[in-house]
């Protein structure tokens, strides 16, 4: 047996053409979306990855505006920049590329980003809305990743509530944020959230109708933790260089051959990824339909 796979690239190119339509009815009203990228430092993944989502804009009709600071920029700069981005018209929403150069305090500047302006959904504000539920009318984005993985799982029908999640990885943009929805009223689903420190991970994973592996550490999730027919996300990546050519090329967190035990499994690269982006233009199009109806 072989598990289906979870095509990223296919889904969030589905996702993106739903979301053209409805920036060409926003745009009809007069509103332009506008996502704002504030880099700051030479790191070639970060420069890669900002450099996609602006493609990502171009190719839904997402207006893109781009910020750059040097990697000697002070906090004061990076400050500055945020509440340029904070008060700019034509940006309806903004990332701040993670991980900032050493030095700065990463949470500090989120902070300071306009909670209605925060596409990825980091803001401690939009994280306080994710812990708090989803009813009321105040527009709140999810973070980019949680989202993703959520939308691909339902576009492909696999059962989420009362199903057992096995996160592996607690940080901030995956895994702790990926509890918080899956144990949210109306997905349902009972969630094990396993770091560095869980004592037998295998054993949390093969209980697991779902598990995410978020880490960073390449194929450590291994064909014998998987429950027979379990969804697996593989969202951790790692540069690796290749054993033949010497070449840098990309690794996930979980081991090919979980593929023979798997229902389903997301290949990375052309998995999680995409979908992340995909939901980072869904954000800016959610938030700039709140602005145009109020919700
Ligand atoms: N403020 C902030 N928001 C983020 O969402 C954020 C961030 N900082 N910092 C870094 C991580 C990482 N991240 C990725 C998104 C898509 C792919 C992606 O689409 N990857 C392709 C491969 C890309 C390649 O070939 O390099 C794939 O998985 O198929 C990868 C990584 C967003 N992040």
């Amino acid at each position: 047996m072989t598990a289906i796979t979870l095509d990223g690239v296919a889904t969030a190119s589905a996702v993106k053409s739903e979301l053209t339509t409805r920036i060409t009815e926003l745009r009809a009203h007069g509103v332009v979306p506008g996502l704002g990228t504030l880099l700051v430092g030479d790191d070639p993944a970060s420069r890669s990855y900002v450099a996609g989502k602006h493609r990502d804009c171009a190719e839904v009709g997402i207006e893109s505006i781009r910020v750059d600071l040097p990697r000697s920029a002070s906090t004061a700069d990076v400050r500055a920049a945020i509440r340029d981005l904070n008060s700019a018209r034509e940006v309806t929403g903004y990332i701040v590329q993670l991980p900032l150069p050493a030095g700065h305090d990463e949470n500090a500047m989120l902070e300071l980003i306009d909670p209605d302006k925060d596409a990825d959904g980091l803001h401690p504000t939009n994280l306080g809305r994710l812990v708090l539920g989803i009813e009321g009318e105040l527009h709140s984005p999810l973070p980019c990743t949680p989202a993703g993985i959520v939308e691909m799982l339902r576009r492909y029908d696999v059962p989420i509530r009362g199903q057992h999640v096995t996160v592996i990885g607690r940080g901030l943009t995956v895994g702790r944020p990926l509890g918080l929805l899956f144990t949210r009223k109306g997905l349902d689903a009972t969630v094990t959230l396993t770091h560095s420190r869980t004592e037998d991970l295998a054993a949390e994973v093969r209980r697991a109708d779902i598990v995410v592996a978020a880490v960073g550490v390449p194929h450590m999730v291994k064909p014998e933790w998987i429950k027979p027919g379990a969804a697996v996300l593989d969202v951790g990546i790692t540069r690796v260089a290749d054993e033949e050519t010497g070449k840098g090329k990309l690794t996930g967190d979980v081991d090919p051959a979980v593929a023979e035990v798997a229902g389903h499994l997301s290949p990375n690269p052309g998995g999680v990824g995409p979908m992340t982006r995909a939901m980072l233009l869904a954000n800016v199009v959610k938030a700039a339909e709140f602005k145009l109806h109020g919700r």
